[in-house]
């Protein structure tokens, strides 16, 4: 998809950064404007290290005959899990981790270069749900829609190939794995190809758009009170993490006592369900709320792939999933529009396209508005 197409909710919805840019790699000392009020060690899950967890995210094998049946259930009832086997090249995420490291390796001033418009989505810049929270996190991103060419040029006027190329390698690979997974999990529910024209046949899917998101948490001097990347979920259909081998990410578990580490699995690639699978399954995949902490000793890197459909295409409910008992949850809407929803509403973007209410009268199940956010 055209960058532009993306950036157009943004015009609308421009985000002003209203603090001066931190160097985070080089602070001694956690700085008012990044002190969180809640306490992560108090909502965190006793063990979080995965091991004596009674639950943890699913890891699941591609290669596993019942890779579909187990991808629709780890949807119903986690809205993520981990995925081995899935043919990624390991010197993609090698690489693709590398020059993230290069990148956020480079002096601020230098990164500023590359900043991101506030009106804008490409760019280096504060993470965009910012703006909804009173105080910052404690992270950098680098957000590319499109061709990474005219950022990378301004980051390395003289050796910006490298970068791209790797950009563009792993945008390709993450492309046909997005499509695979989309349709491992929309299989589970018995949709074929004649219900979603859009997404180009199962055995090559081509059909979807996406952005790379790469996000750095430097090492930081008072984990307990910052907030890496406040809880949030993926505005997309879905989203494929590489995290390296740093742990941070968590989700939150519909029921249990509160968040729970995904710890990194070598080789394995996160999963997310996104807001638009939410609708397109008319909520039976409720997509995940997560969020990523920090820690005192090493910066944490993570890629995300954020998967989409075509600029043009309207998601809604499948027909299939609808009947008498079931009605249609959210009205039709196209990514850019959903973006610029989420741009004002932000967790409250599921519930503002809702067309009835759920049954129990409450608000949307991932309206996590109830989340201690800061
Ligand atoms: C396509 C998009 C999803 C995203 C907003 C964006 O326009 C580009 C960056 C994405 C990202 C990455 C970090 C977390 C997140 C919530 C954010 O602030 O920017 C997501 C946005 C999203 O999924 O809504
Ligand atoms: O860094 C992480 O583990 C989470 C990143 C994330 O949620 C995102 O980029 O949307
Ligand atoms: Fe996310």
């Amino acid at each position: 998809m055209p960058s532009r197409l993306l950036s157009d909710p943004f015009h609308a919805h421009p985000v002003h950064p209203h603090h001066k840019f931190l160097d985070l790699n080089s602070i001694k000392e956690l700085p008012d404007s990044h002190a969180w009020t809640a306490t992560r060690a108090l909502d965190e899950y006793p063990s979080s290290d995965g091991t004596c967890n009674p639950e943890s995210v699913p890891i699941i094998d591609l290669n596993n005959e019942n890779a579909t049946e187990l991808i629709g259930h780890a949807c119903k009832t986690w809205g993520v899990f981990q995925v081995i086997n899935h043919n990624i090249p390991k010197n993609f995420l090698y690489d693709v981790e590398s020059a993230g490291k290069r990148l956020f390796s480079l002096p601020l001033n230098q990164k500023l270069r590359a900043a991101r418009p506030p009106n804008g989505v490409s760019g280096y810049g504060v993470a965009r749900i910012s703006s909804f929270f009173p105080k910052l996190m404690w992270s950098e991103g680098f957000t590319i829609a499109g061709s990474p060419l005219d950022h990378a040029r301004q980051l390395w006027p003289r050796d910006y190939r490298k970068f791209c190329d790797t950009v563009e390698n792993y945008k390709k690979e993450m492309n046909k794995l997005a499509g695979r997974l989309m349709w491992l999990m929309l299989g589970s529910l018995g949709i074929t190809e004649e219900d979603l024209k859009w997404a180009g046949p199962k055995g090559e899917p081509e059909g979807g758009c996406a952005v790379l998101q790469l996000n750095s948490y430097p090492a930081c001097p008072d984990p307990d009170r910052a907030m890496g990347l406040a809880a949030h979920t993926d505005s997309t259909i879905l989203t494929i993490l590489h995290q390296s081998n740093t742990s941070g990410l968590q989700v939150l578990r519909d029921g249990a006592a509160g968040w729970i580490t995904v710890p990194p699995h070598p080789g394995a690639l996160v999963v997310h369900v996104g807001d638009l699978m939410h609708m397109l399954s008319n909520g039976l995949y409720p997509s995940v709320v997560h969020r990523a902490v920090v820690n005192r000793t090493r910066r944490r890197l993570s890629i995300a792939y954020l998967y989409g459909p075509p600029s043009s295409v309207k998601i809604s409910p499948l027909p299939k999933l609808v009947d008498n008992c079931h009605p249609p949850l959210y009205r039709a809407i196209t990514w850019s529009e959903y973006l610029g929803t989420k741009a004002k509403h932000f967790d409250k973007a599921l519930t503002s396209i809702r067309l009835c209410a759920p049954r129990n009268g409450l608000l949307d199940t991932n309206d996590h508005n109830s989340v201690k956010v800061g």
